[in-house]
């Protein structure tokens, strides 16, 4: 799959040489309604024997037009694994444009004729409430801009549950610990990559020593809580129990962290750049009066977590 990176303006001597079909979209999280939108322009460019683009953008939108909380401006998913994930769909080439003001601010027209007509699209595939720059630019218009030039396919929104699968909903979930409906609207288990890192020697000392995970801080991650997880650390995957937290039983002003204890493994594993994918949520987390308690609620965890892992 071949990335191309571009800054607005594009040059005027941009062109793509072959034909494509054309999915367009910000995609975080790639979730079941993103995937649908993919599939659907993969199986036109394979009818048409054409190749699959991706036309995507290297932040939030969101990020040109108002003031994002550090929070707010976090991704489900980080681009590196978007890329590699639109590899695993077929994808042939991406069109990754670094979206600004002033890309934002072409009128719809300028959009068109700038850039799909230099990405040489022969149909153009998107979700039906997707929009190109500004806010009036709908899916319906597209047919008007692009004056029989390229075909036009809007997507049906993907429902779950009788609503429909947005990024705003699996945040929603993130944040609520529902790891369960977060996975079903991915369709697959949310993932998330970072390096191990030192924490306090502390975990040791427990009996459960724990891999510190530092996660990108753009990095939207579960809420609060006791986890389930499998870690992928090369070609590898461990079953796992985490948690992410504030360490509660330590004091009360502890930094959130992402710690990971591998059942059945013992091994030096600082500076790996691991995967995880999170599971099942086991509880809350809890402060415990010593750390006597602390340790025998870890083995109920690692009782739960094996259990877990024998029946799925
Ligand atoms: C499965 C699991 C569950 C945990 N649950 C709690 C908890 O409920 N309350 C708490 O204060 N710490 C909890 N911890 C965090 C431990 O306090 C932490 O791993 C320990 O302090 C080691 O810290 P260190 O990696 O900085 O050495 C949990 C850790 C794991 C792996
Ligand atoms: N079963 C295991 N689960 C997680 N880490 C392990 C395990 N066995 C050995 N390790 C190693 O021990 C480290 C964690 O030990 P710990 O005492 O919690 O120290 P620290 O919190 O300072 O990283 C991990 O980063 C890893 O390199």
């Amino acid at each position: 799959m071949k990335i191309v990176n571009i800054h607005h303006p594009i040059d005027d001597d941009f062109r793509n040489d072959a034909k494509v079909v054309l999915a367009m979209g910000y995609f975080d999280g790639i979730h079941l309604g993103h995937q649908e939108v993919i599939n659907r322009a993969k199986e036109i460019a394979n009818q048409k024997h054409l190749p699959l683009a991706v036309l995507t953008y290297d932040h939030k939108p969101a990020v040109v037009y108002k003031q994002l909380s550090p929070h707010e401006r976090r991704n489900i998913i980080m681009n590196d694994e978007k890329m590699k994930f639109m590899e695993s769909m077929g994808v042939d080439k991406v069109f990754l444009v670094n979206y600004s003001f002033n890309f934002q601010n072409q009128t719809p027209q300028e959009f068109v004729d700038n850039y799909l007509i230099k990405f040489n699209v022969d149909t153009v595939v998107a979700g039906s409430d997707h929009t190109y720059g500004a806010k009036d630019a709908t899916m319906d218009l597209l047919p008007k801009y692009a004056k029989n030039r390229f075909d036009v396919v809007s997507v049906d929104l993907k429902k779950f549950k009788y609503e429909k699968v947005s990024s705003t909903r699996i945040r929603r979930n993130l944040d609520d610990g529902h790891i369960k409906t977060v996975n079903e609207l991915m369709g697959r288990p949310f993932h998330t990559v970072g390096t191990v890192v030192h924490g306090l020697a502390r975990g040791r000392k427990l009996g459960y020593p724990t891999a510190n995970i530092e996660h990108d801080e753009l990095q939207w991650l579960p809420a609060i809580g006791i986890y389930v997880v499998n870690v992928h650390i090369g070609n590898d995957i461990y079953h796992g129990m985490a948690s992410i937290g504030r360490n509660v039983t330590f004091g009360n002003s502890n930094p959130i962290t992402v710690e990971i204890n591998l059942l059945d493994f013992d091994n030096n594993i600082y500076g790996e750049v691991v995967g995880i994918d999170w599971l099942y949520r086991i509880r809350g987390e809890v402060k415990f009066e010593g750390v006597d308690k602390l340790i025998e609620q870890l083995k109920d965890d690692e009782d739960f977590t094996r259990m877990f892992f024998k029946n799925n």
